[in-house]
């Protein structure tokens, strides 16, 4: 018996994921800049402790989208819900400014392709990790200092450099840097949007075993963006494919990278190959 059967032709079966109830629901999500429509009507789904790519070529909408599940901008139309104690049937963009500024703090974490997005480069880097707890309202200078500290080791940046400022650090420091601040907290959502892109393939692939570890050992629920099928085939459990601000295909990765079904994604594969 096939259990695609009702199913839309692109989206296949994923029951083993399904058992558990989505972490993060986005539905009809649509957002133009001017003449530009750079999302249009879509749906995400991201399961506690998966981790979830999103790939597709520059312009496909996929920054956009994980600044919306960030928080940082709202899209002209559309829902999003993250199943946290207290908040499961609430729209998220229809928070203040001020709650959608804690909840981020509290729940999400990011890592930003471009490290000036997430560091303040002429703070020390232990500095920036306390800056995200003290937004959550930690006071205390020594839990501070303990839980930079834990976080970074974490994220296995070098502890004798934890008073250098970022600006002073390489490139795969820095990322190291921002999933410190990312992770401090134990977010329930970690966003990556191109945390390696521009990193030698050498610190890239470091990096990506650091991020690999942090998944396995704390089973954070992430969203990665990426326009290398390399780093997404690396990372991903499930995958969704983007074109032109709509999901074209999604599924387990490996039944997308190896039988895609769609135009777009074959050709991506197929270009990668
Ligand atoms: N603030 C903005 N103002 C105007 N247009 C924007 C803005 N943000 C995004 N866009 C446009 O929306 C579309 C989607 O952009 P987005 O950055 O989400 O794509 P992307 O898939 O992440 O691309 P890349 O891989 O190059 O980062 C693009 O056409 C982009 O120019």
């Amino acid at each position: 018996m096939s259990l695609d059967l009702g199913l839309p032709a692109l989206e296949r079966a994923e029951p083993r994921l399904m058992r558990a109830e989505p972490l993060l629901t986005m539905s009809g999500i649509s957002k133009r800049f001017g003449n530009v429509r750079a999302l249009r009507n879509v749906d995400a789904k991201v399961y506690p402790g998966e981790v979830m790519g999103i790939v597709g070529e520059s312009g496909s909408g996929k920054s956009t989208l994980l600044r919306m599940m960030n928080l940082e901008d709202t899209p002209d139309t559309g829902d999003y819900t993250l199943r946290l104690p207290g908040r499961e049937n609430e729209n998220l963009f229809d928070l203040a400014r001020y709650e959608r500024r804690m909840l981020c703090a509290r729940h999400i974490g990011i890592v930003y392709q471009n490290p000036h997005l997430g560091l303040l480069m002429k703070h020390s880097s232990s500095g920036n990790v306390a800056e995200r707890l003290l937004i959550a309202g930690e006071r205390s200078f020594d839990v501070l200092r303990d839980k930079a500290r834990e976080a970074l080791d974490a994220s296995e940046f070098p502890l004798d450099r934890m008073d250098a400022r970022p600006i002073e650090l390489s490139g795969g420091m820095q990322q190291r840097v921002q999933l410190a601040k990312a992770i401090a907290l134990e977010p329930a959502l970690l966003l990556l949007d191109e945390p390696t892109t521009g990193l030698d393939v050498s610190v890239q692939a470091l990096v990506l075993d650091t991020l690999k570890r942090l998944q396995r050992d704390r089973k954070i629920t992430m969203v990665l963006v990426s326009h290398d099928l390399g780093v997404i085939r690396t990372m991903a459990d499930r995958v969704m494919v983007m074109r032109h601000g709509e999901v074209v295909e999604q599924g387990l990765a490996d039944q997308v990278f190896q039988d895609p079904q769609h135009a777009y994604t074959q050709q991506l594969v197929h270009a990668k190959l």
